[in-house]
């Protein structure tokens, strides 16, 4: 019998609704271990309530949330596998680079000798060592995801989440940073969860969730949904919408 492997991420029939409005039914998915997974869907798709629900940040209506196979409803400890980045900025502006990831490393509790040799692992990873020292407000669009991505990797996660992170940005710095973050999560062994409604950013051997109207209408590999240059077809096909 072939041996069970625990997913990253286990989304099993989830729920939930704002009052009356319904943002998510009977969602399912899985990411494994190391998988890069595209979570595919228009503005109001349900994609950051599925984040917010996978941080604890909602709690959903039915159905349940495993990270590595611990449920988020027993406790916030499993959220220490979890690194997130938010569409909203989660550094400090008017800190450094470096600051900002001593202070973030602080509240993962990593003790100060190893925390100066993780951040310069991860700045080296996401190639922002020769920034350390720069404020944040000085950096380019794509320098700011990037050190986003650094802080959300300080601890290690399992599993990556990442909610629209080349919004706002240039064609070039887009490719940028998706190129990036796809090496440096394949390099640290994390699975990634990336929600995006940009077609071009998918590629065929990637896991792909489309979400449309808080259900999931395709699962699968994408190059089995469509080639890229038919993936906008086949989504209209099946959400009645373009991106
Ligand atoms: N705080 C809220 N109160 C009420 N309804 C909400 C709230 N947040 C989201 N919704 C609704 O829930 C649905 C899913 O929204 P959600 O923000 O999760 O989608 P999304 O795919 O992340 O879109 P976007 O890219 O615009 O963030 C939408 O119908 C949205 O209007």
């Amino acid at each position: 019998m072939a041996e069970m492997i625990t997913p990253a991420l286990s989304v099993e029939n989830v729920g939930y609704a704002y009052g009356d409005r319904r943002a998510l039914t009977d969602v399912s998915l899985n990411v494994a271990p190391g998988q890069f997974h595209a979570l595919l869907g228009v503005n109001g798709a349900g994609k950051s309530t599925l984040f917010a629900l996978v941080t604890r940040l909602l709690a959903p209506d039915t159905g349940r949330i495993l990270v590595a196979g611990h449920d988020m409803a027993a406790g916030a400890a499993t959220l220490g596998r979890i690194g997130v980045v938010f569409q909203s900025r989660a550094l400090d502006p008017d800190l450094t680079v470096m600051d900002n990831l001593r202070y973030h490393a602080s509240l993962h509790a990593i003790p100060r000798a190893k925390a100066q040799t993780r951040i310069a692992e991860v700045l080296g990873a996401v190639d922002l060592t020769e920034r350390a020292r720069s404020k944040v407000t000085t950096l380019s669009g794509g320098q700011l995801r990037r050190a986003e991505i650094a802080r959300a990797m300080i601890h290690k996660p399992s599993l990556m989440l990442l909610d629209e992170p080349t919004v706002g940005l240039d064609v070039k710095a887009r490719a940028e940073v998706l190129a990036q973050t796809r090496r440096v999560v394949a390099e640290s062994g994390a699975a990634a969860l990336w929600a995006t409604h940009l077609l071009d950013e998918i590629l065929p051997d990637d896991a792909l969730t489309v979400l449309h109207q808080g259900r999931v209408l395709w699962q699968g590999r994408a190059g089995d949904l469509a080639t890229p240059a038919e993936m906008n077809r086949a989504f209209l096909d099946l959400t009645g919408v373009t991106t």
